[in-house]
């Protein structure tokens, strides 16, 4: 193990990474609340401005998979749909198996210049995340509850609020609802049966309201759907603890643009479209684990240095201040100094921690399985 990669493993630059984003973050969502008056005179200047500003939070998580990591992500695509993409909005649906999805989703969001504006159709807990949910109320995610009658309101309203956003952007779906489990897996392939659908055997069974009522209340603001398909080389489990180990992961997304034309208005008609999607999807990803690669040309779209110059600026900007007082702390020799400084290295780990632990499967709610519906 080489020296760099050493050190990607060491404690110390874990905290000093944290503590850049934790700080950089709520320094964001403070400019986002001064953002607040400006909202009622000038929505679409707000806007802009609030996509700025969380591209400035979301891209560090970028850089640190793009530069620290190393990961290099492959796009499987029509070249004719890649002209595309970042160009129109679109409704993005997505697999949902992995720990590092939504990140492999931003990296390909920034790739594309969508990063700042892009959003989700995301369960109600993210909402309460520190410094990164609190972004998210600002730039209009939509949060739901996942219990039909109670969202249904906010759920049109929210998409509603999108058909005059200034940027343009991507809106992801992950149609299964919940992170693939073996038990989740089991249980979706009874209702799967109930329904007389044919089996997925890397697919939950998609819940279709949601894409319909997206689909329906999105058109005309909206061009495609890209139907994408996410899976790893080497069968590699990629975790953002891994990620901020420096682990390097090779990500492959096969995307299909498919116009929104194309996709029946009608409720029945558009969830057997649905489900008929992930039957291919899932198809793709038997082919996958048998070939290593999924149908189409391969490109890699070109890495931009935005993210990584934002990220040294913010650590630099963080860095200095934290370093002097440091130095201070050591002249001054005083124990409650010393404890204080202590206690706030504790409280960066230890959120740092907690955050990353809400992306791991292990920790996932019981949504999808059948004694408890949440
Ligand atoms: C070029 C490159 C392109 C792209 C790059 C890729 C991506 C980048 C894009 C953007 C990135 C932006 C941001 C991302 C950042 C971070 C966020 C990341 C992740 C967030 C993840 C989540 O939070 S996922 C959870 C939230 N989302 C959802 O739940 C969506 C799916 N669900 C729905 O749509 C649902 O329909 C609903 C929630 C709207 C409503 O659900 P409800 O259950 O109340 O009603 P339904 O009618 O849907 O369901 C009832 C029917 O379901 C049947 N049923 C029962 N049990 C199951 C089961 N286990 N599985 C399947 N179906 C089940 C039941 O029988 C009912 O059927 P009926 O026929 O009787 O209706
Ligand atoms: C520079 C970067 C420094 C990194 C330090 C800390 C990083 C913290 C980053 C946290 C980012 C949090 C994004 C959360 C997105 C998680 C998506 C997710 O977890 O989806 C799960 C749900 O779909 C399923 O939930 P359940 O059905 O299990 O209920």
């Amino acid at each position: 193990m080489g020296l760099i990669q050493w050190l990607k493993g060491q404690f110390l630059c874990h905290l000093v990474i944290c503590y850049g984003f934790f700080v950089s973050g709520l320094l964001i969502n403070l400019l986002q609340i001064c953002t607040l008056p400006l909202w009622p005179i000038n929505k679409q200047l707000a806007r802009r401005i609030n996509c700025k500003l969380g591209y400035s939070l979301t891209s560090q998580s970028v850089a640190l998979l793009e530069w620290w990591s190393g990961t290099e992500v492959t796009l499987y695509t029509d070249p004719e749909n890649y002209r595309l993409y970042g160009k129109e909005n679109a409704i993005v649906v997505l697999n949902h198996n992995f720990e590092i999805d939504f990140l492999c989703g931003w990296t390909f969001c920034d790739r594309f210049g969508v990063l700042g504006a892009s959003k989700c159709l995301a369960k109600k807990e993210l909402s309460y995340l520190p410094v990164i949910g609190w972004m998210w109320y600002f730039l209009e995610m939509v949060f739901i509850k996942r219990k039909w009658e109670e969202d249904k309101r906010n759920f049109v309203q929210s998409l509603q609020n999108l058909r005059d956003y200034p940027e343009n952007f991507w809106f992801l779906l992950h149609c299964e609802g919940t992170r693939f489990t073996e038990e989740k897996h089991r249980v979706s392939m009874e209702v799967a049966e109930k329904k007389s659908l044919p089996k997925l055997k890397h697919h939950l069974l998609p819940r279709t309201k949601g894409f319909w009522v997206a689909v329906q209340n999105l058109r005309g603001t909206v061009a495609a759907v890209y139907c994408c398909t996410l899976n790893f080389r080497n069968n590699e489990t990629p975790t953002l603890l891994g990620v901020l180990n420096g682990e390097k992961y090779h990500p492959d997304l096969y995307v299909r643009r498919i116009p929104l034309e194309s996709i029946p208005e009608d409720e029945a008609e558009c969830s057997a479209w649905l489900h008929k999607l992930y039957q291919e999807k899932d198809k793709f990803q038997e082919d996958y684990s048998q070939t290593g690669c999924f149908p189409g040309p391969k490109v890699t779209p070109p890495c931009r240095p935005w993210a990584l110059i934002n990220w040294l600026g913010w650590t630099c900007l963080l860095l200095y201040p934290l370093c002097l007082l440091l130095v201070q702390l050591v002249n001054s020799g005083s124990i409650l100094s010393i404890l204080a400084t202590v206690a706030f290295c504790t409280a960066v780990s230890v959120g740092g921690r907690w955050m990353i632990g809400q992306t791991e499967v292990k920790r996932s709610s019981s949504y999808g399985v059948p004694l408890n519906n949440k």
